[in-house]
């Protein structure tokens, strides 16, 4: 069974959203990990749009507690600047199990594609090293279908980490084979390469299944933004009788 890694960005919008300190981005994390989840990924945005630096160290206490893996996502070219100390630095004060490599501009909503290993296996090589120095396993974000996805391996990868965007939004029109299937060939290539596969963004309770059964020996899925949103609904109905219980208990 491939581990469940629970994105947590989202809690972090929540709480940025009013200035102060709820939701909990920890205790979320903590309810996460008593239900099963396998570990904790986060993606810090120098913009600190959600996730901040002082939420991986607190995530990074959290997980080393539970002993299970803090996955940390980012662009290892990201310059640091005020609040982002940039990904290795983070890395480093950090220590997560695996560091995943996106290749995200700054501009950019969310993460939207993968590495070219065409222009980017010279950079990525001493960037990769760093990281392995650490201690972290290292991970790279790839489409499905990227041409030589073996080159992560010889630059010293450990893992790619599908992009499954693509997937998401065809099974969403309800057509996913070919993107499946893209998924699936990419995935068999690395594998034969000796690299380990992870898969992540925009998977659901409605496409997960699917790919799970489809992609051989996934090792890890990092889901956020629907498992938070679809875990709004599954609370919705029990907080609001809680609510009306409170009311109740005091007529006015
Ligand atoms: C790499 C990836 O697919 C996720 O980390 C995704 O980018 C989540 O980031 P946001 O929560 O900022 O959209
Ligand atoms: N690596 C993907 C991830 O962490 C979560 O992506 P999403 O489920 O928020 O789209």
């Amino acid at each position: 069974m491939a581990a469940l890694s629970v994105n947590v960005n989202k809690i972090a919008v929540l709480r940025n959203s009013r200035g102060g300190a709820e939701p909990d981005v920890v205790r979320a994390a903590r309810a996460c990990l008593d239900a099963g989840a396998q570990g904790i990924t986060v993606h810090p945005r120098p913009d600190a749009r959600h996730i901040r630096a002082d939420d991986v160290l607190a995530l990074a206490a959290l997980t080393r507690e539970y002993g299970v893996e803090l996955n940390l996502e980012g662009n290892p070219f990201a310059p640091p600047r005020a609040g982002y100390p940039g990904f290795a630095a983070l890395c480093a004060l950090a220590r997560p199990a695996q560091a995943t490599l996106v290749p995200d501009g700054d501009g950019q909503i969310t993460s939207d594609h993968g590495f070219d290993f065409g222009r980017d296996s010279d950079a990525l090589r001493p960037r990769i090293a760093e990281l392995k120095a650490l201690g972290c396993r290292v991970s790279l974000f790839v489409d499905a279908g990227v041409e030589g996805v073996g080159r992560a391996a010889e630059i010293g990868a450990d893992r790619i980490e599908l992009y499954t965007g693509p997937y998401a939004e065809a099974h969403a029109r309800g057509d996913a084979s070919a993107a499946l299937a893209a998924c699936v060939a990419t995935a068999r290539q690395a594998q034969a390469t000796g690299l380990g596969v992870n898969a992540g963004h925009d998977l659901s309770q409605q496409n997960l299944g699917d790919f799970a059964a489809a992609v051989p020996n996934l090792l890890e899925v990092s889901i956020g933004h629907a498992l938070i949103g679809e875990a709004l609904y599954d609370g919705l109905a029990g907080t609001v009788k809680t609510y009306l219980r409170i009311l109740s208990a005091r007529p006015g």
